[in-house]
């Protein structure tokens, strides 16, 4: 683990330290080549990380993605989910979801446990079921995603969590506007965790 032993973290450092502290294995390698082989931004391998952490804290058992690019995000979230858990995943891009597919299968993901939805998230998102999922990933493009997060708190149970994230850093202001929303609603609890360019996450409170 790179930089253990050093005694004083600055922020660039403490960065470092996350991605190396949980480095990705080939399959998850191979995944973010192609997406580098598209022009696909993806997450570093803290946020992968965090995806993970959050999964598995809240034993998921059901998982709404929105982003499936080339499957590294999945990979991370499958790998928290209980082992029989569904991860449902949604992208306008067909190819990005056979390739996508394909990582799954190296990773050793039975087919039956993604369920990969081509479609434009908008129109998807209001078909799935109510109350549905543990887990709402999102990692797509920003300026959708006060869309998105109005879909949030019906597709949640209770004290699921919604989590957005900004690959390219570029929808910053998009990403404010929406931490705002959310501060601001009293369905959700947030907290913007400072992994990559920012986890923008949100627990879903039972109604009081
Ligand atoms: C950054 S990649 C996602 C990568 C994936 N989550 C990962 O890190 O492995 C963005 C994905 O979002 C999809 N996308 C782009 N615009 C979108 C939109 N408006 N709504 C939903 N998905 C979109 C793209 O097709 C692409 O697969």
């Amino acid at each position: 683990m790179a930089g253990i032993g050093t005694e004083h973290l600055d922020a660039q450092a403490t960065a470092a330290l996350a991605d190396a502290f949980l480095a990705e294995d080939d399959v998850l390698r191979a995944a973010r080549a192609r997406a580098a082989e598209n022009g696909l931004p993806v997450l570093p391998p803290a946020a992968g990380a965090a995806l993970r952490f959050l999964a598995a804290l809240l034993d998921a058992r059901s998982v709404v993605e929105v982003g499936t690019g080339t499957g590294v995000t999945g990979i991370w979230l499958l790998r928290g989910m209980r082992p029989d858990g569904v991860l449902t995943s949604v992208d306008p891009d067909p190819d990005y979801q056979r390739t996508a597919r394909t990582a799954y299968a190296e990773a050793g993901v039975p087919a039956n446990r993604a369920r990969l939805i081509a479609g434009r998230p908008i129109e998807v998102l209001p078909r799935l079921t109510d109350g549905g999922y543990d887990l709402m990933s999102v990692c797509a493009d920003p300026l959708s995603y006060a869309d998105f997060s109005r879909e949030a708190p019906r597709l949640l149970r209770d004290g699921g969590v919604v989590v957005f994230a900004d690959p390219t850093g570029r929808g910053a202001a998009a990403m404010r506007e929406l931490g705002q929303s959310l501060v601001e609603s009293e369905d959700f609890a947030p907290v913007l965790l400072p992994i990559g360019t920012g986890l923008l996450a949100a627990t879903k409170r039972p109604a009081r």
